[in-house]
């Protein structure tokens, strides 16, 4: 079993609901998980893999309750060597800036030298509501790898 670093990015809740879920979910099938809100690059020592679940907001921009991690993460670049990652992200096609939290989030990885286990998954709200419908089973892909 896996130890498991949760870090979430959310304005309206959306995102954090979706986290505490997968959370109990991975807690479900033995995982060791944490979910700090906001979190820290210390929240990374301990981990074998890290998730990434945040949505989008203002123009293509990262909720402000993890902006402080990212920023501290790309000027100090805590590397997480061949470290498993992966990025849930919410978002609305109707925005120009769709889903670009995850992609600064993915890149951000990349820097650090971790590896994405399984390709990002965009939710989109003009799709669905209810984010949980399609990131359970993108989880279950994604733990396979780990
Ligand atoms: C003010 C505002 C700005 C947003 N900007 C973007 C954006 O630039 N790109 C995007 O894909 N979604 C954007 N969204 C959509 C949110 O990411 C989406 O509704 C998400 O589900 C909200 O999750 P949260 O409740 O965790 O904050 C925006 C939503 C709001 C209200």
């Amino acid at each position: 079993m896996a130890n498991i670093t949760i870090m979430c990015g959310s304005v309206f809740g959306a995102a954090q609901e979706l986290a505490e879920l997968i959370k109990l979910t991975l807690s479900e099938v033995g995982h060791n998980t944490m979910l700090n809100i906001p979190c820290s690059t210390a929240d990374m020592d301990n981990a074998d893999a890290i998730l990434i679940v945040t949505s989008t907001t203002g123009q293509g921009e990262l909720p402000s309750n993890i902006e402080p991690f990212y920023f501290n993460a790309k000027n100090n670049m805590p590397m997480q060597t061949g470290k498993l990652f992966g990025v849930i992200c919410l978002g609305d096609s109707s925005y120009t800036t769709y889903g670009k939290a995850g992609d600064l989030m993915q890149e951000l990885f990349i820097e650090l030298q971790a590896k994405e286990a399984f390709p990002m998954l965009k939710v989109d709200a003009v799709q669905t509501l209810e984010p949980e419908t399609l990131a359970l089973p993108w989880l279950e892909q994604w733990v396979k790898r780990l």
